[in-house]
């Protein structure tokens, strides 16, 4: 990859951001930053030393001190907390039904901008750029960007994605999805392409599909920059 290069990607639950943005950043050579996982691990280690979710002062105060360690290989990405590893644990229900709680505070959001911009600097230092997905990247965090990203996809295809990935019935995802969605909607605008940001609507096409179609919108916006020919590993 002749210069650097930043691919961001925002969208609902259940779209395919994730699982997408990893491959198409193995694909590319590329870090990966899920950011996510950010909001998560802020909310874990909230849970973890017992901070009301209600005082919304301590709940940002924790986000600006705690020890955040985003691991970008999208090969296998890591989320700590100081030493301690949480990969799995921010993906609990616990974790999941509060995460909106943080999120939605917006003086957490002003130190995650913070720590997600370092983090792409840090991307495109070391590994000559980053994919980073979530629900603000497009808009907030990264409008720059060289490639931004929408990925859409109708509601009984996420649930659906959803139920089949946690192994819980659809009408369970539902409060996990479209609930969290919603709360989400009030503080960053994601299901709607903002100027300039290309729609990949993945409903009617498979995960292999999405990947294609990603790479298909980074090769036009940055042309012959882009090696595709090494395969995915
Ligand atoms: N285009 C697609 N078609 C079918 N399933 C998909 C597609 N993209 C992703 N998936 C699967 O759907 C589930 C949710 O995808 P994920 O990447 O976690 O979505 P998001 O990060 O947008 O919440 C995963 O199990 C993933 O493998
Ligand atoms: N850029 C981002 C990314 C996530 N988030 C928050 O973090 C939560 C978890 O994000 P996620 O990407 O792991 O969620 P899923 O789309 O995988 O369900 C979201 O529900 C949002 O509350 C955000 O506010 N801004």
């Amino acid at each position: 990859m002749s210069k650097p290069l930043v691919v961001a990607i925002d969208g609902p639950s259940g779209t395919g951001k994730s699982s997408v943005s990893k491959a198409v950043a193995k694909q590319l050579g590329l870090a990966y930053l899920d950011t996510g996982a950010m909001y998560r691990a802020l909310a874990w280690s909230c849970l973890d030393v017992a901070i009301d979710f209600d005082d919304g002062s301590a709940v940002a105060e924790h986000s600006r001190t705690f020890d955040l360690r985003m691991g970008m290989d999208p090969a296998a990405p890591t989320v700590a907390v100081g030493t301690r590893r949480i990969d799995r644990e921010i993906r609990e229900d616990a974790v999941t039904s509060v995460v909106s709680r943080v999120a939605t505070n917006l003086d957490v959001r002003a130190d995650m901008l913070t720590r997600q911009r370092a983090l792409i600097a840090e991307g495109v230092q070391h590994s000559g750029g980053v994919v980073a997905e979530g629900r603000d990247i497009t808009t907030v965090v990264a409008p720059d960007a060289d490639v931004r990203i929408l990925m859409t996809a109708s509601e009984e295809a996420r649930m659906a994605r959803r139920s089949r990935q946690l192994r819980v019935s659809a009408e369970s995802t539902r409060s996990q999805i479209i609930d969290r969605d919603r709360t989400d909607s009030t503080v960053s605008q994601f299901t709607t392409a903002a100027d300039g940001v290309v729609t990949v609507d993945t409903s009617h096409i498979d995960f292999r599909q999405s990947v294609a179609a990603v790479l298909h919108v980074v090769k036009e916006a940055v042309g012959g920059d882009v090696d595709l020919s090494t395969p995915a590993g």
